[in-house]
């Protein structure tokens, strides 16, 4: 998978006040309805992605209880000791898995302020040898907290539903834009990536930078993210200004990443977002999962219909940011570029 902490050359903190506007909602139960709404919902469903690619999901069957489940275990895990949660510090693996303190993880050249937790497929480390392409070196096992032994099966739980929905939201976007709804199967077949953040961003007062994270895009296929109670996410629109995403319970808010804009030259919008340090003394839970393409895979172009087509964007390169159609290539850079002390320590043949 493409890394979803992808940094882009946009300016960074200071978002401006945001204006009234609302993202909008997709309900995906409507694939189910009747044949006229079904049309409905896809119409609707095309003009957002074109104009947005970010929006709040429902109607997408994930139980209430797995989402509270996940977001107590959530919680637990960051009220445990700093030398418990130290115990899976992501210096520990090569494959980028696993507990970051707040202000190590950097967007656009500065420090994101929040702790995080992430995880992966979970899956056995690979024989490395020297012709090895060096992303292979990526694939490795998740770190789970001995302080807490049910965790680990509540994050697979819930990572596994998330794959789901991703998928059913990535078969509504194909429809949208008039294909087959496996057309995008063989980007992200035969596995997944299914990488999994847990944050906290703590209080104001507790932060050591202006940036909860720095504004980016997201550089996978599509993300689905889980907000709890405290608004702070924001996104910008086409026409510059920012819109304020706050939570809404028994949603979440899905966006697509760099790798769907890439394959659709532009008409799916991956759109630049950004998360505020909460207030002083208030502190803020979000869990994001990004779908991502198989690391074995390069990016296709996809032909879309001719009035689709005209309206496409053309994907913009940037040359601090160069985006690789090699999916394992591309997941690698953005993950060394996310981590520098990660890279230091176990990729010191490759970062600068
Ligand atoms: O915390 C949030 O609301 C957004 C997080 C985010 O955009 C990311 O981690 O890529
Ligand atoms: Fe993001």
């Amino acid at each position: 998978m493409n890394d979803p902490r992808d940094n882009t050359a946009v300016p960074n903190g200071n978002v401006s006040p945001s204006t009234p506007a609302h993202l909008p909602t997709v309900d995906i139960s409507r694939l189910n309805g009747s044949p006229q709404d079904r049309a409905l919902f896809i119409a609707e469903l095309r003009r957002i992605l074109h104009e947005h690619g970010f929006f709040y999901l429902t109607g997408h069957g994930v139980p209430p209880s797995l989402v509270d489940g996940m977001l107590a275990a959530s919680k637990q895990f960051f009220a445990l000791p700093e030398a418990a949660k130290l115990e899976i510090s992501m210096l520990k693996s090569p494959h980028f898995r696993g507990y970051n303190r707040a202000g190590l993880e950097m967007t656009g050249g500065k420090q994101d302020w929040r702790e995080q937790v992430d995880f992966d497929c979970e899956e056995a480390a690979l024989t490395i040898g020297p012709d090895t392409p060096a992303w292979k070196r990526t694939i490795g096992p998740n770190l789970w907290p001995s302080a807490l032994p049910e965790f680990k099966s509540v994050v697979l739980g819930y990572q596994a539903q998330m794959t789901r929905v991703a998928i059913d939201v990535l078969k509504a976007i194909a429809l949208a834009l008039g294909q087959s709804e496996d057309v995008f199967a063989p980007m992200y077949e035969p596995m997944p990536r299914q990488h999994l953040k847990i944050l906290r961003y703590p209080g104001r007062d507790a932060a050591g930078s202006e940036q909860g994270v720095g504004a980016h895009k997201d550089g996978g296929l599509i993300t689905i993210l889980l907000q709890d109670t405290v608004a702070g996410l924001s996104v910008q629109a086409e026409d510059g200004s920012w819109i304020d995403a706050p939570p809404v319970p028994g949603t979440f808010v899905v966006n697509t990443g760099e790798l769907l804009e890439l394959a659709t030259n532009g008409f799916v919008r991956a759109d630049v977002h950004a998360a505020a340090v909460p207030p002083a003394g208030v502190e803020r839970f979000s869990i994001p999962f990004f779908l991502g393409a198989s690391h074995e895979n390069t990016v296709p172009v996809i032909d879309l219909p001719p009035e689709l087509k005209k309206i496409e964007r053309g994907v913009s390169t940037d040359p601090h940011n160069p985006i690789f159609r090699e999916v394992g290539a591309n997941h690698l850079k953005a993950r060394l570029r996310s981590h520098p002390d990660v890279a230091a320590l176990h990729y010191p043949d490759l970062s600068a």
